[in-house]
């Protein structure tokens, strides 16, 4: 086969203050069924490689040129300003979103099959005047597409979110009937065609503890949620609750179901983050694109050490090979 046929995924590099570009880098010691493309200031690569001792060789990519093996083809997105590991810069702000949009651009236009994220930092964009809440949500506003579903997969658990990067306060008020059925709307499709679960059980969580309590406790599981699920049921999708979250994730109730809708994030992520950290994939449903990410952020800590764990993002990388190929089983 012509090695620049096969798919080719973007990688973006994330925070250049963080862990994501030496983690980028040990992608190249790893075989891919395609190509990777690290798309990250060469300059910068060069200089971890060099204060790590690591000798992996770089090349610039070029769309019809795939490289030898064990050479890390790299798009060059130049930065503002020299990046210390460890230590944020507002310069650097936007060209972090350059790469988000070289890749989104690629991935619409078919020049990549898909685009995997290395983490970058919220907040340090927003201090540079860009309002940023993650990648989830510029994704879907890069693509128009009016409604997205974060999705974590890992240690065995796959764990969608009604929403996402919001202040608690804003929560319940967010959780509207047309919020959540479209919500599971696109996770029961994307269980579907892209994880290969014919006929998906979704197991969804309640909002207030122990799921309201029969309207003592909270009532929007009465006047939201289970008129919604009901409505969805009738339509044939396999939907068990609104559960009570805090017994959800107990080994009993999970074997009944192939899927968890929690109703924000902090009440599911920490569950998946605990039985899977440094493993999970982040994978954004509903986009015209395909896009995955990393379970972990920019480590700041461990930037520059070497210390940081790759395994998420080879999961990540491999999980967008095989939603490229056309299925995962994650
Ligand atoms: N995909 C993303 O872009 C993404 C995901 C999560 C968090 N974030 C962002 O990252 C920033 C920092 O977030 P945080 O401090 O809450 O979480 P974090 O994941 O950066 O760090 C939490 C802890 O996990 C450790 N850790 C993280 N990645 C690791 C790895 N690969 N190997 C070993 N240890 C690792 C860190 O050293 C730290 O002790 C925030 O701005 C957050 O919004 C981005
Ligand atoms: N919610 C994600 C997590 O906790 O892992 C993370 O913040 C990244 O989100 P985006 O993919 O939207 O940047």
């Amino acid at each position: 086969m012509n090695a620049t046929l096969t798919p080719v995924l973007a990688v973006t590099s994330g925070e250049p203050a963080g862990v994501g570009p030496e983690l980028c880098l040990q992608l190249a010691t790893r075989p891919w069924p395609g190509r990777v493309v690290v798309l990250a200031d060469t300059d910068l690569l060069e200089a971890r490689l060099a204060a790590l001792g690591q000798t992996t060789l770089l090349q610039a990519y070029q769309r019809d040129l795939a490289p030898p093996p064990g050479v890390l083809e790299v798009l060059d997105v130049p930065l503002a300003a020299p990046a210390v590991a460890g230590q944020l810069d507002t310069a650097n702000a936007r060209p972090v979103l350059s790469m988000l949009d070289r890749a989104i651009e690629g991935c619409v236009s078919g020049e990549f099959a898909g685009m995997v994220t290395a983490p970058v930092h919220k907040g340090i964009i927003c201090d540079a005047g860009v309002p940023f809440s993650g990648h989830t949500e510029y994704l879907a506003e890069a693509t128009a597409t009016s409604r997205v579903v974060m999705l974590l997969v890992g240690g065995g658990l796959r764990v969608a979110l009604v929403t996402t990067h919001l202040p608690l306060s804003a929560v319940p008020g967010a959780i509207t009937p047309a919020a959540l059925a479209e919500t599971l709307a696109i996770l029961d499709q994307d269980l579907r065609t892209r994880f290969g679960l014919a006929s998906p059980r979704i197991l969804v969580a309640g909002l207030n503890p122990h799921a309201g309590e029969g309207g003592h406790m909270g009532r929007e599981e009465i006047d939201v949620i289970t008129p919604v699920l009901d409505r969805l049921r009738s339509t044939g999708m396999q939907l068990i609750g609104p559960l009570p979250a805090d017994t959800l994730f107990v080994p009993h109730t999970l074997e009944q179901g192939d899927a968890v809708l929690a109703m924000y994030h902090d009440q599911g992520l920490p569950v998946l983050k605990h039985a899977s950290f440094g493993g999970g994939v982040n994978v954004t449903l509903g986009l015209p694109i395909i896009r995955t990410s990393v379970d972990h952020g920019t480590a700041l800590d461990l930037a520059g050490t070497g210390g940081a764990d790759p395994g998420s993002l080879f999961a990540a990388v491999k999980l967008a090979f095989d939603m490229a190929a056309g299925g995962a089983r994650s």
